[in-house]
């Protein structure tokens, strides 16, 4: 059995100038699975990872944002990816990635060889004393997720994390977060139905302030699917979403 916290929600309200985003919203990940949350632009995605993450005031004192069993997180439980980058200009990447432990006064060899060891995987290795400046779109949301990777949070909320990124490098990058990931209870926001059906155990849609679960027949892993099954999946995603089904 599993030691990482799963994540539960409770009580999600919140307005923006007296203007609804969502009420009330509840939900329970359980551990270690991965949630990818779709939505139109607008409707309030990212606010719903900057509440959990603690980034954004509640509309009510109520809300309760703990394991999957409603017991506390532990402190430092949440990684946060925001969708730009955020990196200090001021600092190199290998800096940049190992921010957390440096404000945390816990640097030592075993955080930077596990930092190196990032960048080679991520193929930035030969980048490690370049300024954020002098990096690619691309490049910079693979330290973004690199600084992710290095908290040792059991929750990761990231915000489309891989928007940036072309085709072939997102498609590595996934593979890559999903072997990186797997002892993580992650919540990630995208744009993107083939991504989330790809990555996720379990999807949500946010529409009209609402959160629809989808479940698969059988109860598999949308990747776990047939061909036939996720291609009725996705166009079940776009008509809740709104759009054309391919
Ligand atoms: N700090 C804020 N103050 C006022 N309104 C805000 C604030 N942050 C977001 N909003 C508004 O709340 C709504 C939801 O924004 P949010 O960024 O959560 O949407 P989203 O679903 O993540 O969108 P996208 O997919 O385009 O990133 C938008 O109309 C936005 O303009």
């Amino acid at each position: 059995m599993t030691s990482v916290p799963g994540l539960q929600v409770a009580n999600a309200t919140l307005s923006y100038q007296q203007r609804p985003l969502f009420k009330d919203l509840s939900f329970t990940f359980a551990p270690a699975t991965w949630t990818c949350l779709l939505g139109r632009s607008g409707c309030g995605k990212s606010s719903l990872l900057r509440l959990i993450a603690g980034l954004e005031a509640p509309d009510r004192p109520t809300l309760m944002v703990t394991d999957h069993r409603g017991n506390p997180l532990p402190p430092q439980g949440i990684a946060w990816m925001a969708q730009q980058d955020a990196l200090l200009p001021w600092l190199n990447v290998m800096d940049n990635i190992t921010i957390g432990a440096r404000l945390r006064n816990t640097l030592d060899d075993t955080h930077r060889d596990q930092a190196h060891a990032l960048l080679e995987r991520l193929q930035l290795a030969d980048r490690a004393k370049s300024r954020p400046n002098q990096l690619s779109g691309g490049q910079r949301q693979r330290v973004a997720l690199a600084r992710t990777l290095m908290q040792p949070a059991p929750i990761v909320l990231m915000d489309e994390p891989f928007s940036a990124v072309d085709a072939i490098t997102r498609s590595e990058l996934h593979a890559l977060s999903i072997e990186l990931l797997a002892e993580r209870t992650v919540l990630m926001v995208t744009h993107d139905p083939r991504e989330a059906l790809r990555l996720s155990d379990d999807i949500y849609i946010l529409a009209s302030g609402q959160l629809e679960h989808l479940s698969t027949r059988k109860g598999q892993r949308p990747a776990e699917l047939s061909l036939e099954e996720r291609d009725a999946l996705e166009r079940h995603i776009m008509s809740q979403l709104g759009g054309i089904a391919p």
